[in-house]
């Protein structure tokens, strides 16, 4: 028997079980043998170079974006309205074969967008391109789902459940679930908080089921079996996803506004030969948001701020950002000096733990060259910047 004939079986018996305290322990086991199944499903075919195969596109850029959904929601239509890079969009499904990249340019950054072939129920288990798909999404920051806005609600909800099956969490943040096995000791189950979905004997099943024996367990929030699980099976990608409702030219405005107040949703709509558009500018916008990307501008000393080609990074220290430009630099920076909202003076003095927030502007201080006497990459005199961000521009900068 094949993995996905087991994981069906294993379905079956789940759905002819009823709920409740007899066969929690029962359904938990089930739940991590599913899982353990789902899990071997991902490993590449024996011959085949990953599960990628055919579709692996070069990173560029600061970020990267793939647009998933189902076959003739207007993935190829948004792409090459968003891009500039024309991919082929037609009335009838499966138009895309492969993988398209696109980019989009951005507050001064370059993000890189992917589109990908329309994927259906069953992806998650090889049908169609399924697994290519999924494999490419996981290389991305975020996911766009691209939906029909004038088609079921459970389109939503089926590509969530494809994406899940291979590990993909969207929207979610990882279990608050410390977990680390052990050589010896056997298994110490504990929390900070009353459980109400798992205790400790489900606890022990579910390892028992992945054969661990010796293990430390500690429960921070009142988690699921499936959380302990995804914490055992460790291999979750946490993934923010945006929903791309397009076509809202072809539904009333009540269903509209419906869909617009969805968390995580923008509604879209785009027409290629009429080159009209609705929101794609609140897209773009939403996106930037979720990426969480961060601008650092870097200013030699004297000299004004480079705002072509912003340094980038979410949850970027000084340290990453001296690690980005060039990684022998760290060891040779005595402090930086930093513009911009994260500095509370003008400039303000920092370390490499400080941690920088968008439209920064930062100015490295080396060692060699307060002692050499300002010789060096940066001069010694100083010079204020005539542009700052946006948010700033109105506070001149001074050195
Ligand atoms: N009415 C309307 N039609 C749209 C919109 N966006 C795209 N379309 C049409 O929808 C059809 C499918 O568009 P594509 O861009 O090929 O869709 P896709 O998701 O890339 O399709 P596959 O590559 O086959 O998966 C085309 O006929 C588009 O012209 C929209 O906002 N409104
Ligand atoms: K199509
Ligand atoms: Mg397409």
């Amino acid at each position: 028997m094949g993995i996905i004939e087991k994981i069906k079986e294993i379905e079956a018996e789940m759905a002819r079980t009823q709920k409740n305290k007899a066969t929690e322990y029962h359904l938990g086991q089930l739940k991590a043998k599913i899982a353990k199944l789902r899990t071997q499903l991902l490993e590449p075919p024996k011959g085949s170079s990953g599960a990628g195969d055919g579709f692996e596109v070069t990173k560029y850029g600061h970020g990267r974006v793939a647009l998933i959904g189902f076959p003739s929601v207007g993935k190829s239509t948004l792409l090459t309205m968003l891009t500039g890079t024309h991919s082929e969009a037609a009335s009838y499904e499966f138009t895309t074969l492969t993988c398209i990249p696109g980019i989009i340019h951005y507050n001064d950054t370059k993000i890189q967008l992917l589109d990908l072939p329309g994927i259906i129920e069953g992806a998650s288990e090889g049908k169609g391109r399924g697994r290519q798909v999924i494999a490419v999404s996981k290389s991305s920051d975020i996911v766009l789902m691209v939906l029909d806005a004038s088609k079921s609600e459970g389109h939503r909800q089926i590509l969530t459940r494809e994406l899940e099956a291979v590990g993909l969490r969207l929207n979610k943040r990882p279990p608050q679930i410390y977990f680390k096995k052990k050589k010896t000791g056997g298994i110490s189950f504990n929390s900070t908080i009353p459980l109400t979905h798992v205790d400790e004997k489900l606890c022990y099943q579910i390892l028992h089921e992945y054969k661990i024996h010796n293990a430390e367990v500690l429960f921070r929030e009142d988690a699921t079996v499936d959380d302990l699980i995804d914490v055992i099976e460790g291999n979750r990608k946490y993934m923010k996803c945006i929903y791309v409702y397009n076509k809202i030219d072809v539904i009333g405005i009540d269903d509209v506004d419906k869909l617009a107040r969805q968390p995580n949703s923008v509604v879209i709509s785009c027409n290629l030969k009429a080159g009209f558009n609705l929101n794609l500018d609140r897209l773009l916008a939403k996106m930037w948001e979720e990426m969480g990307l961060v601008r650092v501008y870097t200013k030699p000393q004297g000299q004004q701020p480079d705002f072509s080609d912003p340094v980038d990074r979410g949850g970027c220290t000084v340290e990453d950002f001296c690690n980005h430009i060039h990684r022998s630099l760290v060891k040779d920076v005595k402090y930086v000096l930093v513009w911009g909202t994260s500095a509370r003076h003008y400039p303000q003095h920092c370390g490499l733990s400080h941690l920088l927030q968008d439209e920064d502007v930062v100015q490295i201080v080396k060692k060699k060259e307060k002692e050499e006497g300002g010789r060096g990459r940066f001069k010694s005199h100083s010079n204020a910047p005539a542009r700052i961000s946006d948010r700033e521009k109105k506070a001149p900068l001074k050195t």
